[in-house]
């Protein structure tokens, strides 16, 4: 495992305002590279995240990227149909991308959502177990097919952000679940439907897909974090951990506030 590092900001804006700062100056950097056409980050729904995408937009330093050259791809989707207001792309989209878009920074095809649950409510409100986990077996493979497509069978993302839950848990891999342990380096993508954080059926990036990322970085602010951020900070590849299994290629940060790290630096 590479090295972790620990980042903590004054308070929850700050904290926002500092990973939007760090994830646009990163991006760009990783488009300075030589040879270098695109950049591909990995997003994340929730509080945390929703807050930073927010920051980026309201950043002074979002013209430092050249977003024609911006992929954004989530880390996990909550698995309800494409308008529904849960969605995590949703609250990207209202967050951050729809102005990116309507302003004409970025094209709609740079933007790449998990798959959306196409049943019917009636379909969704009869299916059985079993038709609910092709379903989502399905969507899985969809999006691990978008991401060989875009970026080839080592399929890779430059920036990936999380938050973390109050149990730990990031992207959709919650604690003692089956979903976590996945090692098998070919599945990137999975589904879930017995999610503790509702709504049960979800999509997640596997540990596999997600410790190959070049910059991974752990987010959580506020008090009730601070278990968490500890938890996940201090153990390795802990089941009762989800967040512990984080790995990266160049940098791995767990970035909170006064109050979500204050067990870490007691
Ligand atoms: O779909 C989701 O709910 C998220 O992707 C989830 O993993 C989230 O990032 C954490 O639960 C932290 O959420 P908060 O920042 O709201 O606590």
């Amino acid at each position: 495992m590479i090295g972790r590092e620990l980042i903590t900001y004054p308070d929850q804006r700050l904290f926002a305002e500092a990973v939007a700062a760090r994830t646009l100056l990163t991006m760009n950097e990783v488009l300075g590279s030589p040879d270098r056409e695109r950049v591909d980050v990995a997003v994340t729904g929730g509080s945390d995240g929703t807050a930073i995408l927010e920051a980026i937009g309201a950043s002074p330093l979002l013209d430092v990227v050249d977003w024609r050259r911006v992929h954004i791809w989530w880390g996990d989707e909550r698995f309800v149909p494409a308008d529904s207001d849960e969605r995590n792309e949703r609250q990207a989209r209202d967050a951050l991308f729809d102005r990116l878009v309507a302003g004409g920074r970025m094209d709609d095809a740079q933007i790449h959502a998990m798959p959306a649950d196409t049943r019917t409510e009636q379909e969704r409100a009869h299916a059985t177990k079993e038709e609910t986990r092709d379903a989502l077996r399905h969507a899985a493979a969809v999006y691990q097919s978008e991401l060989v497509g875009e970026l080839g069978q080592a399929a890779a993302m430059d920036v990936m952000m999380f938050g973390v839950g109050p149990d730990g848990h990031f992207a959709s891999l919650f604690p003692d679940h089956k979903e976590l342990l996945i090692d098998d380096p070919d599945i990137l993508v999975a589904g879930l439907d017995d999610s503790p954080k509702p709504p049960p059926t979800r999509l997640t990036f596997t540990v596999p897909m997600i410790t190959r990322t070049e910059y991974l970085w752990i987010c959580g602010s506020r008090a009730a974090k601070a278990d968490a951020m500890l938890g996940t900070f201090t153990h390795e590849r802990d089941p009762h951990w989800p967040a512990s299994f984080a790995d990266a290629r160049r940098q791995l940060l767990w970035i909170g506030d006064e109050a979500s790290t204050s067990r870490l630096r007691a």
